[in-house]
Order: C-alpha cells, then sequence, then structure tokens
C-alpha cells in the first residue's frame, strides 16, 4: 500500500490549551497536515464515537483521511480510513480478519524483534515509537533516536512514521535519517497559531524528503 502522507497529526485534546481540537485540527489541515489520528485514551465509548464522527465528516471534505486510534470497532463503524494499534491494542492480524475493508493500517514499533513478527506484514506503516521520550505519553519502552530510525530504514521497506517530541528543530534531522512522515502532538496542537505551526514543519519537511 502507498503511504503518501508527510505530516500526520495526533490529537490530544488537553495539548491544545483551551482551543476547541475541531479548530486546532482544521487550521492544521489548512498549514499542511496531511493525515490526522484522533486519540482520546480517556473518553466514554458514546463521547469518544460522537467526537470521531465529528472529525470524519471536517476531514472528508478536504479529503484527508482520518486514522483512530486503539478503537477499531468505532473506526468501522463511522468509515474512518484505518486504526492505529501498538503491543497493548488487538493484533493488527486479527484486525484484518475483523475488518477487511480497513485501508491503513498503522502498527507502532518499540522493540527491534518485532520487525521479525509477522505481525509487520498486515501494517500499512510502521511507528516508530517514540523517536525521542515524550511527556505526551510516558508509557513507552526506550527512546530510538535518530540511530534507531537508521536501522529501521534498513531493516524495512514498509513506510515508516516518525513519533515523539518532533518540532522545528528536529523534524529535518528526523526526516534525513529515513522517516517518510512525522506525526506529531505537541508540535501542532500546543501551538498558539496551528495553522502557522503546521505549515513550517511541513515546509522543513518538503526541504529535507528524498521525494
Ligand atoms: C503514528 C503513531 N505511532 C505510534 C503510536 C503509539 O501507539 P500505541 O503504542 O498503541 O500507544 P497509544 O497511542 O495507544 O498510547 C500512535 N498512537 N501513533
Ligand atoms: C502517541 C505517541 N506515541 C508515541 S510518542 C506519542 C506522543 C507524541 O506526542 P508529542 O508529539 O507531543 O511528543
Ligand atoms: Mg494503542
Amino acid at each position: 500500500m502507498a503511504f503518501p502522507h508527510k505530516l500526520y497529526l495526533v490529537t490530544n485534546e488537553l495539548a491544545c490549551k483551551g482551543k476547541k481540537l475541531l479548530d486546532v485540527v482544521a487550521a492544521a489541515v489548512k498549514g499542511g497536515v496531511d493525515i490526522v489520528q484522533f486519540r482520546d485514551k480517556h473518553a466514554t465509548e458514546e463521547v469518544f464515537t460522537n467526537t470521531a464522527t465529528e472529525l470524519q465528516s471536517l476531514l472528508s471534505k478536504n479529503n484527508i483521511p482520518l486514522i483512530i486510534n486503539d478503537r477499531w470497532q468505532v473506526a468501522q463503524y463511522i468509515h474512518a480510513y484505518g486504526v492505529h494499534v501498538g503491543n497493548s491494542d488487538l493484533s493488527p492480524t486479527a484486525i484484518r480478519a475483523a475488518w477487511p475493508q480497513c485501508n491503513c493500517l498503522g502498527y507502532s514499533i518499540e522493540y527491534e524483534e518485532q520487525l521479525n513478527n509477522t505481525e509487520i506484514i498486515p501494517s500499512d506503516y510502521l511507528g516508530i515509537s517514540p523517536v525521542f521520550n515524550t511527556s505526551t505519553k510516558v508509557d513507552t519502552v526506550r527512546e530510538w533516536g535518530l540511530d534507531g530510525i537508521r536501522w529501521m530504514r534498513k531493516a524495512t521497506t514498509k513506510p515508516l512514521v516518525a513519533i515523539g517530541n518532533i518540532n522545528l528543530t528536529n523534524v529535518a534531522d528526523v526526516i534525513k535519517a529515513g522517516a517518510d512522515c512525522v506525526a506529531v502532538v505537541s508540535a501542532i496542537c500546543s501551538a498558539d497559531d496551528p495553522e502557522k505551526a503546521a505549515a513550517m514543519l511541513r515546509n522543513e519537511i518538503e526541504k529535507n524528503s528524498r521525494s
């Protein structure tokens, strides 16, 4: 599966610091975000489904794919583009079996051994998780660093999405190390001007991409 996306917004309502989540997402898309993940680890099923539905409506008007974090049944129900899962979630193989129409299945890589695991095969992209330690997600195993990106680039041909404390100061290095796409929470959600923050990140990615 082709993965043409370069700048991936992962949402976090708290990180938006009082701004409305949908406004932040709309601004980020104007700035150059080309794929969005709805991630809320605490919302009830009802609130989660309602917000996911609103995001799907906003993003489909802009031809931007929506990925749902963890809750693949909500993703299927709202006809989202896909789902992102990690080691504590239902496996990619099981999701493919339960939801054959899923267009895009993302899978977090926290351990080197995962690259020898058959779960890589049904995955459409791999999340390098995290590249740098971040206060946005503290239940992590280790930070991969730039060397980890370089290692993964050599170890697999799957599209690589880098995530974890990526911002304007390090995004060029992350791309040069071999990531195909950069995912951020705080660098956009917490910015005073999310549109400008997205535009600056996108510009830096384009300047340093191989294609
Ligand atoms: C693009 C991307 N990469 C990694 C993750 C982390 O997923 P996971 O390991 O399942 O952890 P939670 O996000 O569920 O806390 C991600 N969400 N997105
Ligand atoms: C969801 C997730 N998965 C690995 S790190 C992370 C959070 C990234 O957030 P930030 O861009 O604010 O560091
Ligand atoms: Mg998860």
